[in-house]
């Protein structure tokens, strides 16, 4: 557990950084620090490892005041990513990564495997061990600072905007590998960005801070979506984030079967499987392959790939409403297709039965909302 009380930094030229900041960030779990900038986020972060010292107030690691622990004992249970991924550009991969256990005093074959291991963990290919890092990609390289950030095993990081600088497909490439090994790992994390949508993403809680260094809110994402504490809170979680909620509603849904049709099948076939008009193509293992519109499987003619729509995403089974949703109104045939655990086809709903259940969770909401309301008055 991290423990910020009654946190201050003002630096010398009078600026004050962060204004009396108090917040728990739970053991095992990632708060994800989110505001405009220069609202106090990375001067939040840095306060924790003493890279910065707090004006005053104190912050805990556990029971131990962080102000009365030598910064190296601090430092060695603290993993720190950042932007860029700051790499010693004259050091290969694999030794970049050892930097922390080398400085720790294990011998060179055991922190080289340990690399080794840890490039495995977040998805590098081990012949990068020998490159250096201008060899690789940008997010290749973000990978390798959250590895040599892990290399010691520390219970907590601090991760400064580590996916910042890479494109859009790479970044939620990376922040999808980092919720599989946090859930692996449960590390005590602190995640600092400008991006709400990351914010909501990643954080099991997240705290909206304001310019000058307050707290606006401290709340799971659903809440912050669903009871944004304020205007300022409102404004910076933005618009659509009614139906962003829905990413956190999951929900059973009555899946109806749906006819499927194959590669090679014939077009009387397609006909015959074609509710509406459309069949759903799947492969030998019943996983989706796309729509086909039976009228244009010419007579006689076989189903092919060159017939397929592919317009329509997939929704897991057991996954949120909203990707439901999203399955049900991106369909070429308005039937959202969902899919188990081995990407295989359950079956579809409409757009219709999936806000039937959003509804219905929303009068359960209400409801209790209401009781709430009534025993606690
Ligand atoms: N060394 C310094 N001396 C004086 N003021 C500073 C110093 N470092 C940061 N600041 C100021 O403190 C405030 C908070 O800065 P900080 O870098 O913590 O914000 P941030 O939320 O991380 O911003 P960004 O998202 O732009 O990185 C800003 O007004 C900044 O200008």
């Amino acid at each position: 557990m991290i423990k910020f009380e009654s946190v201050v930094k003002k630096y010398p030229d009078g600026t004050v950084a962060v204004n009396g900041l108090d917040l728990v960030a739970p053991s095992g779990k990632i708060t994800v620090f989110v505001g405009p900038s220069g609202c106090g986020k990375t001067t939040s972060l840095r306060m924790i490892n003493r890279m910065i010292e707090p004006t005053s107030g104190t912050i805990w690691l556990d029971d131990q005041d962080t102000g009365k622990v030598s910064e190296s004992t601090l430092r060695r249970g603290i993993g720190y990513v950042i932007q860029h991924a700051g790499l010693f550009p004259h050091r290969t991969i694999v030794d970049n990564i050892a930097t922390v256990p080398l400085l720790l005093g294990w011998d060179k074959k055991k922190a080289r495997a340990r690399s080794l291991e840890l490039m495995e963990r977040v998805g590098l290919d081990p012949n990068f061990a020998r490159r250096y890092p201008a060899q690789l990609s940008g997010g290749q390289q973000q990978r390798v600072g959250v590895a040599r950030a892990l290399a010691a095993d520390p219970p907590v990081m601090l991760m400064d905007e580590p996916f910042s600088a890479v494109d859009p497909v790479v970044r939620g490439e990376l922040q999808d590998e980092f919720l599989r090994l946090q859930s692996e790992l449960g590390k005590t994390i602190i995640f600092v960005t400008h991006d709400i949508d990351e914010a909501v993403k990643l954080g099991d809680q997240v705290a909206v801070l304001k310019v000058g260094g307050t707290l606006a809110q401290l709340a799971s994402p659903a809440e912050l979506l669903t009871d944004p504490v304020d205007d300022f809170v409102a404004g910076f979680v933005g618009r659509d984030r009614g139906y962003r909620a829905l990413g956190f509603e999951s929900g059973t849904l009555d899946a109806a079967s749906e006819q499927t049709v194959k590669f090679g099948d014939d077009s009387a076939t397609v006909l015959r499987a074609g509710r509406d008009g459309w069949a759903l193509a799947v492969d030998e293992a019943r996983r989706p392959l796309g729509w086909v519109r039976s009228a244009a499987v010419p007579s006689g003619k076989q189903v092919g790939p060159e017939l397929l729509h592919r317009g329509g995403t997939l929704a897991s089974v057991s996954g949120s409403l909203r990707a439901a949703l999203d399955a049900a109104l991106s369909s070429p045939s308005g039937r959202g297709v969902l899919i188990d655990e081995n990407g295989a086809l359950v079956g579809t709903v409409t757009a219709a039965e999936v806000v039937q259940r959003i509804e219905s969770h929303l009068h359960a909401r209400r409801d209790q909302h209401d009781e709430g309301a009534v025993s606690g008055g």
